[in-house]
């Protein structure tokens, strides 16, 4: 059986706003999908592998990128017309994607 993932990196000019518990949620494709509810998970930057601090998984629940809205946005602390080119960036070729929303460990 698979363990549950320990670990999420994001871009570290987002890290900021997750180790301030301004951001709660991210959205991954299927590969980057795999965190369990109930689990606490260490956030790192991408670029350099910097440890940032914890977050506990919540739920991860799959969308559409049609259906990515402007409550994502509020959550995800991006606004809606920045946050769709980005994931649209990231992710080239995908349709469907997975919001995983956490909360930060005080
Ligand atoms: C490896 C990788 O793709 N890392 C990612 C992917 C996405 N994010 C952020 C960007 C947006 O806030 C949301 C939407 O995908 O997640 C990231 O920080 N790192």
């Amino acid at each position: 059986m698979n363990q549950a993932p320990t670990k999420i990196t994001f871009f570290e000019w987002l890290t900021p706003l997750v180790a301030s518990g301004k951001k709660t949620i991210t959205i991954r494709d299927e590969s980057e999908s795999h965190y369990v509810p109930g689990t606490r998970v260490d956030v790192h930057t991408l670029e350099k592998d910097k440890y940032v601090c914890q977050i506990d998984i919540v739920s991860v629940e799959k969308i559409g990128f049609d259906d990515i809205n402007e409550e994502h946005a509020a959550q995800e602390f991006i606004p809606l017309e920045e946050l769709k080119p980005l994931i649209r960036e990231i992710y080239p070729n995908d349709e469907d994607f997975y919001v995983i929303t956490y909360t930060l460990v005080a």
